[in-house]
């Protein structure tokens, strides 16, 4: 999917083709609901019709016929057709109001579902906010346009079909005039489309602006407060909010521009109906029931005709928004599901980077030629420089991107030849910033493993020793975690992800510096977690404060996406290179060394 395109120009989608789909694809699933609002919308079209004409007969009954009992029946069949448009509108309305629902609710899901199949890449170039206001707006607007069609069709055409057989019946020649009215009216309104269609793209664009400084704001609400932000926040989203309210009201300006000269023409018709009503009355013998009755369709059809004069308008707005969704549905996904591929089967759960070289962006690469084993069952530490591609290397394990060369092998198997699912199924990762959901603490770990049952849960926390801090909440493994799981410490945060890590009891366990930025009690806890998590799988372990490297079976330091020293602890810090250069900084910096060792970032 392209970013959001510069100009509306841009845009491949044209309006007609557009709605042809929505119609197609979208709308003709519920024909069988919209033929019944549209009968619905039809009795009320003609029902309302029936009244001005019945009205009509009121006039006459009264001025004459001089008939009490004829204005009396008359005005209770008004009644009755006033009671068939309240039930018919009603029906209509809510059949309408579900269809929407349903169609919103479906693109939505095809959203989430589109967004599911992206990569991790695609998410890393765009904010996250774009996608949330296409899929509100965006999904809205699809509704919107379905909507205005169907109420087009429905409500205002059939309303004015069934008014204009009242008026030509009263009065053909009168009928014939009103008509004069429609070619000026066209031609104010095909030139305001245009500039109805950049204003919506801007509104939707300035949306998604609030929304980002919104986001953004919120989730670092910590740095906001800490670095005293909140006035400049407070001006960043000013200004967002500022430009989509001077938008909103030039599309209301713009929209409703034709406003005033649409009245114009319509009292222009009015009075022309009034004089020429009147004339007839007067010169040519017609009943006044007759004048009435064209004069009260007349006036009735007006707010449906100019409610079509406006279709154009309408639809060209919404069809912004249901192109920004269907946009990124349509694009092509950037990591589709592969489950047609074998499975990976594990034996020994042996790790092999083969002259692996990767990266993000061209010319800019990230690994060169990198080639390793990680051995079954025993514990690989990445070391080195921040930036040096130690997370990298995780990252192409679980396939959030593909290598540009070389290969990665697992168990004699290349990770790009198996799905992708059945690797990440084997793999239990524990990442540099532990994500929690919005959820209990039992519901974060329980997805470590689909139907986890309660023991297996309380099992894993336990060993992650994570069991005693959950106890000691009131509401016990029940207590909500908040957002990203802001109601819990770093540590707890760290051990109830590797409660979820052990649950999945996967072979292979990636870890990204999880034991950052801990206090030393929290740290022995949470370490002692991942010895639990670790035994008896084949682990790579990214060690930053590197409490577990000096028992590790295999020390590679990484550095400019290379692997510049290997070999365990000793050997490492008897060679005297970059190792035990880390080392000596370390020791420095936290004085005579106990057995926990070393951190790597320089
Ligand atoms: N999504 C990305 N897009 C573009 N470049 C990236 C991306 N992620 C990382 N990089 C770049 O790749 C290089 C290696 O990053 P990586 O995260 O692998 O380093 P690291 O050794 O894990 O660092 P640290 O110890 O600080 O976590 C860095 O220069 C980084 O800027």
């Amino acid at each position: 999917m392209a970013p959001f395109p510069k100009k509306i120009t841009d845009d491949p989608y044209g309006a007609v083709i557009l709605i042809r789909r929505l119609v197609m694809e979208q709308g003709v699933t519920y024909w069988r609901r919209y033929l019944l609002a549209l009968v619905l919308m039809g009795v009320s079209a003609g029902a309302t019709a029936g009244s001005a004409w019945v009205l009509g007969q009121v006039i006459n009954q009264a001025y004459v016929d001089k008939n009490v009992r004829g204005i009396v029946i008359w005005s209770l069949v008004i009644t009755v057709l006033f009671a068939i448009k309240g039930a018919s509108t009603y029906g209509g309305t809510v059949i309408l109001s579900k269809i929407s629902n349903a169609i919103l609710a479906n693109n939505q899901r095809a959203l989430f579902a589109k967004l599911m199949n992206e990569s991790v890449g695609f998410f890393s170039e765009r904010h996250s906010s774009e996608f949330l206001a296409r899929l509100t707006a965006g999904a809205k607007s699809i509704t919107d346009v379905l909507n205005s069609l169907i109420n087009a069709v429905g409500r205002d055409l059939l309303l004015l079909i069934s008014l204009a057989v009242v008026m030509v019946m009263q009065d053909p020649f009168m009928s014939m005039l009103g008509l004069l009215v429609t070619p000026p009216a066209m031609l104010v309104l095909r030139k305001l489309v245009k500039r109805i269609k950049g204003l919506a793209y801007t509104q939707f664009t300035g949306t998604a602006d609030i929304l980002e400084t919104m986001q953004e704001s919120l989730q670092g609400i910590r740095t906001v407060k800490a670095f005293t932000l909140e006035q400049t926040m407070r001006e960043r989203i000013d200004a967002s909010i500022a430009a989509v309210e001077r938008n909103a009201n030039k599309m209301a300006r713009v929209s409703n521009r034709s406003n005033p000269l649409m009245e114009m023409l319509g009292g222009f018709a009015v009075a022309g109906g009034l004089l020429y009503g009147g004339y007839s009355v007067v010169a040519l013998a017609a009943t006044p029931g007759q004048f009435f009755s064209f004069l009260s369709a007349f006036l009735l059809a007006t707010e449906p005709a100019k409610r079509l004069a406006r279709l154009n308008i309408e639809l060209n707005s919404n069809l912004v928004g249901a192109r920004m969704l269907l946009e990124v549905v349509d694009s092509p996904a950037s990591e589709l599901s592969d489950d047609d591929k074998p499975s990976l089967k594990l034996s020994d759960a042996r790790i092999e980077l083969r002259d692996v070289s990767f990266a993000y962006r061209a010319n800019e690469p990230v690994l060169n030629r990198m080639s390793f084993v990680a051995e079954p069952g025993k514990v690989t530490a990445l070391v080195g420089p921040s930036g040096g591609g130690k997370s990298t290397v995780l990252a192409l394990l679980l396939r959030f991107y593909e290598v540009t060369q070389g290969d990665i092998l697992i168990d004699s198997q290349s990770i790009s030849a198996v799905s992708r699912r059945s690797l990440r199924q084997q793999t239990a990762y524990v990442g540099q910033d532990v994500y929690l959901f919005r959820d209990t603490i039992r519901e974060n770990i329980a997805f470590g493993k689909e139907g986890a049952t309660e023991a297996e849960i309380i099992e894993a926390a336990k060993a992650a020793c994570a069991h005693e801090f959950i106890m000691s909440f009131p509401l016990g493994y029940d207590t909500p975690v908040g957002e990203h799981g802001t109601q819990l410490s770093g540590g707890q945060r760290q051990r109830v992800a590797v409660a979820r890590a052990l649950l999945k009891n996967a072979p292979i366990i990636l870890l990204d510096e999880a034991t950052a930025a801990l206090d030393s009690e929290s740290e022995k806890q949470v370490q002692e977690a991942i010895e639990h998590l670790c035994q008896n799988r084949t682990t790579i372990v990214i060690a930053h404060r590197l409490h577990t490297i000096m028992h590790a079976d295999a020390i590679l330091v990484v550095e400019g996406g290379e692997i510049v020293e290997r070999g365990r602890h000793e050997d490492l810090l008897r060679r005297g290179g970059r190792y035990a250069s880390f080392f000596r900084l370390q020791h420095r910096e936290t004085g005579p060394l106990t057995l926990t060792p070393i951190s790597a970032t320089a």
